[in-house]
């Protein structure tokens, strides 16, 4: 039978990237996406963004939405000190062992729980799964119209603290319209947004960064 997206991507990776090398992790996908198969990576123009947000948070919890294959896993937890954890969460079973893999391949499958099941499902239990009050950073990235609901349902279970960074992909395209609206116009969070293009293409697309002002 045919392989798949995901499969056909981790195998460029097996092929292009050197183990224990999340640059050559991350160069490898990116080849591919730009040369061989369009795929649905944050990329490298938004990944550039989500790295320096990243790195001025300097977050020692990480919550990511939506796992796809692991290249914003890999981009953000590269960038984090030994000590810190990153959960990050996929419904799709078949995603979820190609990410594990390609996290594995860049050798940060010590630094990462990547959790398979709803973000709806999982998000009331993070708290006493993994002992932990609040996330420093949240990357959204999965279902887009769940952006709004998840945000709400990451503040009812307390689990955003002052000063928490939300980052969200495809506030253009797709677009998660209900979900800018809330953030820009809610006194709870302040909130910018980063104009760029959805990966790999020239189509417009943008990040919005939303900073939790406290209850
Ligand atoms: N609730 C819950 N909990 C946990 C979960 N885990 C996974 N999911 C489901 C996530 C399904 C994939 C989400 N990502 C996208 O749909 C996406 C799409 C495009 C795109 C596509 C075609 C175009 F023509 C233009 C742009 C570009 C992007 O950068 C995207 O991120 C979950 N849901
Ligand atoms: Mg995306």
């Amino acid at each position: 039978t045919r392989t798949t997206r995901p499969q056909r991507l981790l195998q460029a990776v097996s092929i292009n990237a050197v183990r224990g090398d999340p640059d050559s992790v991350i160069k490898a996908i990116d080849h591919f996406c730009k040369h061989t198969e369009w795929a649905m990576n944050v990329g490298d123009e938004k990944g550039a963004i989500l790295d320096l947000v990243v790195m001025e948070t300097c977050p020692s919890t990480v919550l990511e939405l939506g796992t796809y294959c692991g290249y914003s896993t890999v981009r953000i937890t590269r960038l984090l000190p030994p000590a810190t954890k990153l959960i990050t969460v996929e419904m799709n079973p078949e995603y979820a062992h190609v990410a594990r893999q390609v996290i594995q391949h860049a050798g940060l499958q010590d630094k990462v729980c990547v959790l398979e099941g709803e973000s709806a499902d999982l998000i009331p239990k993070m708290a006493n799964m993994f002992g932990i009050q609040a996330f420093d950073f949240v990357f959204l990235d999965h279902w887009k119209d769940h952006y709004l609901p998840d945000i709400r349902l990451l503040e009812d279970c307390g689990l955003l603290a002052q000063g928490s960074v939300v980052l969200a992909d495809n506030v253009v395209c797709p677009g998660a319209p209900d979900y800018l609206n809330y953030v820009r116009y809610n006194l709870k969070y302040s909130s910018r947004f980063y104009q760029a293009h959805l990966e790999y293409t020239r189509v417009l697309d943008g990040l919005e960064r939303s900073e939790y002002q406290g209850d």
